[in-house]
Parts: C-alpha cells; sequence; structure tokens
C-alpha cells in the first residue's frame, strides 16, 4: 500500500458510509473524500450545529446525525434510528476521540472519558450496527488507532483508572483498548464467517485539534510547542490516508494496520503498521470483548 493516495478509492455511488467525529479533522477529511467519490455520507456528531457546518464544506451526498459516544443513550438511540432508515450500512468509521488535559473525568455513564468515549462507545455502536453491516455486499469497520498504544498498558483491575491517574497515559490505555478491540473483532468477525472485516488506522502525529493546536493555548510555552510540533506533524489530508485506505483499498484483508511509514511512525506515505504485543494478544482480545459486553450492556459475536 505504500504511496497510496486517494486517487486508489474505488467509486463508492450506492454505498452508506457512517462517520463519527466527521466534523472536524481527520474525520472531515474522511468524510469528504468518501462523499467526493459518491458515496451516501452519515456525519455522526455530538454537535449538530457544527455537523451542519461541516455538511456545507463536505458537499455531495451526506445528512448529519446527532451522536455522543460518552452517553450509552445517545449511542443507542442513534443506532436505532439509523438502523431503521438504513437497513443496509456498508461501511463503518470509528474515528471520533477525546484527548484531555488535566483532571480525570468521566462519561455520563460513569466510565473514565478517553476509555468511555473512544472504546466503549465505539464498541456499543458497532455491535447495534453489526446486523446492518452484515446486510452490505462488502462491509467494513475501520478504527482508529494510536502511536501511542505501543507504550500503554491495560490495567484489568483498574480499567477505568481510578488510581493514580494522568491524562496522557488514559488517552494512550484508551487507543491501546481501542486497538485490541478491532483486533478482537477481526478475530471474532472470522469466526463467526461474516462477510464483514474489521480494519485499524493510525495517523501517525498530524495536525488537528487533538494536537498540536491543543497547546497554542497555553502561553508562550504552549504557543513554542505548537511550533516545534508543525515540525513533527503531517497535514490532516496526508493523515487522513491511512484510514482512507483502510476504508477503501479493495485489497485490504480483516486485521490489517495502515499508518504513516517515515521514522517513529509519525509522518510519511501509508504503509503496513505494527501492533503492539498487548494489542496482539487474543488473551487480551477475549478479556476486553467480556469486560465491554459487561460494562455497555452491549453484548455480540
Ligand atoms: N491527530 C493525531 O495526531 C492523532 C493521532 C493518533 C490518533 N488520532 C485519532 O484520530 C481520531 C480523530 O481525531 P482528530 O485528530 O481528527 O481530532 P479532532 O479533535 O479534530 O476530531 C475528533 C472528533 O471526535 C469528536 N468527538 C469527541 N468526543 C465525542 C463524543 N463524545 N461523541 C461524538 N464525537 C466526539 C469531536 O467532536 C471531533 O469531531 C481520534 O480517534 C484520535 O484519537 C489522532
Amino acid at each position: 500500500m505504500t504511496g497510496w493516495t486517494t486517487d486508489r478509492i474505488p467509486d463508492q455511488h450506492g454505498r452508506i458510509a457512517v462517520v463519527t467525529g466527521a466534523n472536524s479533522g481527520l474525520g472531515l477529511v474522511t468524510a469528504t473524500e468518501l462523499a467526493r467519490h459518491g458515496a451516501h455520507v452519515v456525519l455522526a456528531v455530538r454537535n449538530t450545529a457544527a455537523g451542519q457546518e461541516a455538511a456545507r464544506r463536505v458537499g455531495g451526498d451526506v445528512e448529519v446525525r446527532e451522536l455522543d459516544l460518552a452517553r450509552l443513550d445517545s449511542v443507542r438511540a442513534f443506532a436505532a434510528k439509523l438502523a431503521a432508515d438504513h437497513p443496509v450500512i456498508d461501511l463503518l468509521v470509528n474515528n471520533a476521540g477525546v484527548v484531555l488535559l488535566g483532571p480525570r473525568r468521566t462519561t455520563a455513564d460513569g466510565f473514565e472519558l478517553h476509555l468511555g468515549t473512544n472504546m466503549l462507545g465505539h464498541f456499543a455502536l458497532t455491535g447495534l450496527l453489526l446486523g446492518n453491516l452484515a446486510a452490505a455486499a462488502q462491509p467494513r469497520v475501520v478504527s482508529l488507532s494510536s502511536i501511542t498504544h505501543k507504550n500503554a498498558h491495560l490495567d484489568f483491575d483498574d480499567l477505568m483508572f481510578e488510581r493514580d491517574y494522568r491524562a496522557a497515559p488514559a488517552y494512550g490505555r484508551s487507543k491501546l483498548a481501542t486497538t485490541i478491540f478491532a483486533v478482537e473483532l477481526d478475530r471474532r468477525l472470522r469466526a463467526a464467517g461474516s462477510p464483514i472485516i474489521s480494519t485499524l488506522a493510525h495517523p501517525g502525529i498530524t495536525r488537528t485539534n487533538l494536537t498540536p493546536r491543543a497547546w497554542e493555548h497555553r502561553g508562550r510555552f504552549g504557543q513554542a510547542i505548537a511550533r516545534l510540533g508543525l515540525l513533527v506533524t503531517q497535514p490532516v489530508e496526508r493523515g487522513a490516508l491511512p484510514q482512507l485506505c483502510a476504508a477503501t483499498d479493495p485489497g485490504v484483508r480483516g486485521g490489517q494496520f495502515f499508518g504513516p511509514s517515515g521514522r517513529w511512525e509519525m509522518r510519511g506515505p501509508v504503509t503496513e503498521a505494527r501492533l503492539s504485543r498487548e494489542a496482539a494478544d487474543p488473551a487480551a482480545g477475549r478479556r476486553l470483548w467480556a469486560a465491554a459486553g459487561e460494562l455497555t450492556g452491549v453484548s455480540y459475536l
């Protein structure tokens, strides 16, 4: 896949794609490219006013729907309406994500905010849409990992990070959990003989609202970090290529993981990325799957 560009996206007419967090950053570029190639794109967003503004920028055949991944009641309501209106869904891009600077916060359901939004919300959403995805000809689920997953470790005795909380490791854990989820989803889909494939992507370090703009408002030191960030980050159009490749390239197989090829995988052309040992561990997959099913009340596969 090295050298992959959006020219390799096949015609998407007749396909229904759902992109979470589609109003900004990587989600906005992903939605734009899918719509540009003819897909009907559902912009699944927390703030529908921002979603409508994004819809104007995306153009093409799009609709805006409200989804707050930090509230299971919102995930259920979104999935129920979407599933009724679109019996067949071809592509789900689990793109939305949150990064906190500051003290520990929780979702409406009491989950640590990073894990609850980035992983548990998407776990529930995927399960609730599985029947609609299975009805499509070549269905896919794409999950957003991060290089931070490699230095993270999941503590199954403290999944909600109640002990010694720190924001950056909490984000890394949530991205490791998302990565374990996507790999385990692929295993389970294959074992069930499902037509759906689960793929993964990470954008290296890409200039979006998450980084380094998050630093710009933090005084002179923050602005210096932001300027330094420009040197090591890549533009969002390039950062979105791994997830667009994972979502659309006809040659992609279940379980494949794409990211930038450059040194330290931070920026560069698309290539196949490496999972950490923990992310690829089937025992971690089984354990996390059981925990996520219990926590969200959505059990599948
Ligand atoms: N930018 C990077 O360098 C980088 C690196 C690794 C991984 N990622 C991942 O890429 C994905 C996209 O992030 P981005 O960089 O485009 O940042 P971004 O802030 O521009 O986009 C994140 C999106 O998620 C949405 N979101 C946050 N909380 C939500 C909630 N509770 N419900 C619904 N939507 C919610 C936001 O509204 C926003 O649209 C995330 O999963 C992120 O973890 C980004």
